[in-house]
């Protein structure tokens, strides 16, 4: 199998093949480019998100996609209103996510790494649809400081969208009463799996990152026991404990049924937020 970046690298440069950015300034006269490398537009931006369908909507936005498995990672390369970028699907938890950042500045050392997906609402002010945009981010059960996260902006809670802390555990915080339990303890407004492996790695590597996530499901709503089962270890859906779960307790279709539905809901709102911040952070590049 080949390596996780050398994957990254060539999801982006199918991408610039295809839209015949390489081919044009080699016609255009000048100085050739044979090497790989060169040829490769290197993104000022890398998303990475645990699932495809937190981000599918993004990824929906790209031209010229192309997509590349390597390492443990789906990496997607495209242009986005005319600048190159990757998204990585990452699969759940901390160390996934870790690696896929490292994968990605390996590959591109980028300006900026987004980390985006879903979240569990912890403060009970949040709904389901609230965003937020990470100030810092805690690591949950110990006593490592906060890491504290680039871009700031104000609060518009008429609009739904909020700045704060996070906290990244080690598993789906599933009850009303966890959910309690990790609020008293943090005071995050979230908690997701996958942002402390992001930033630990950025802050390694000297790249600046923020954080963007989406309330999937809220402070006052108990996931379906099934949700622990039903997802293998990359998130996806596993068909087998899907019939077990659905056949053990007939009333979780229902549940799982309108999971998804707000997943749609969800994704659909993170996608437009990134798209909205992306631009503040191109023209650092220009
Ligand atoms: C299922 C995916 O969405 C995030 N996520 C969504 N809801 C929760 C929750 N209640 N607890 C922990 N992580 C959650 C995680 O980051 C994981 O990757």
């Amino acid at each position: 199998m080949q390596s996780a970046s050398q994957a990254a690298m060539d999801a982006v440069r199918g991408a610039a093949q295809d839209s015949g950015k390489a081919s044009d300034s080699a016609a255009s006269g000048q100085a050739q480019t044979t090497a790989d490398e060169e040829e490769t537009p290197s993104p000022a931006i890398v998303i990475i998100a645990a699932l495809r369908i937190e981000i599918a909507p993004l990824l929906a936005s790209l031209k010229h996609p192309h997509h590349v498995q390597g390492g443990d990672f789906v990496f997607h390369g495209g242009f986005w209103k005319g600048h190159p970028v990757a998204i990585v699907e990452s699969g759940i938890g901390l160390d996934r996510a870790r690696r896929a950042t490292h994968a990605a500045i390996d590959a591109f050392n980028p300006q900026w790494i987004i980390s985006a997906g879903f979240a569990g609402g912890l403060d009970p002010s949040l709904s389901k649809g609230s965003l937020i945009l990470a100030e810092n981010v805690q690591l949950y059960g110990t006593t490592q400081p906060a890491i504290q996260l680039g871009l700031s902006m104000a609060s518009e809670p008429a609009n739904k969208i909020f700045t704060g802390s996070i906290v990244t555990v080690p598993q789906i915080i599933r009850t009303v009463k966890e959910k309690q339990v990790v609020f008293e303890n943090t005071g995050a407004l979230a908690a997701e799996m996958e942002t402390w492996g992001v930033a630990d790695a950025c802050r390694t590597r000297h790249c600046r990152m923020i954080s963007i996530r989406v309330i999937s499901d809220d402070a006052k709503t108990n996931l379906p026991p099934e949700i622990l089962t039903v997802s293998g270890p990359t998130g996806s859906v596993r068909a087998g404990a899907l019939v077990g779960a659905i056949l053990n307790r007939p009333g979780s279709i229902n549940d799982l049924w309108s999971l998804r539905e707000s997943a749609l809901q969800s994704s659909e709102r993170l996608s437009a937020f990134v798209q909205s911040v992306m631009p503040m952070l191109l023209p650092s590049v220009a």
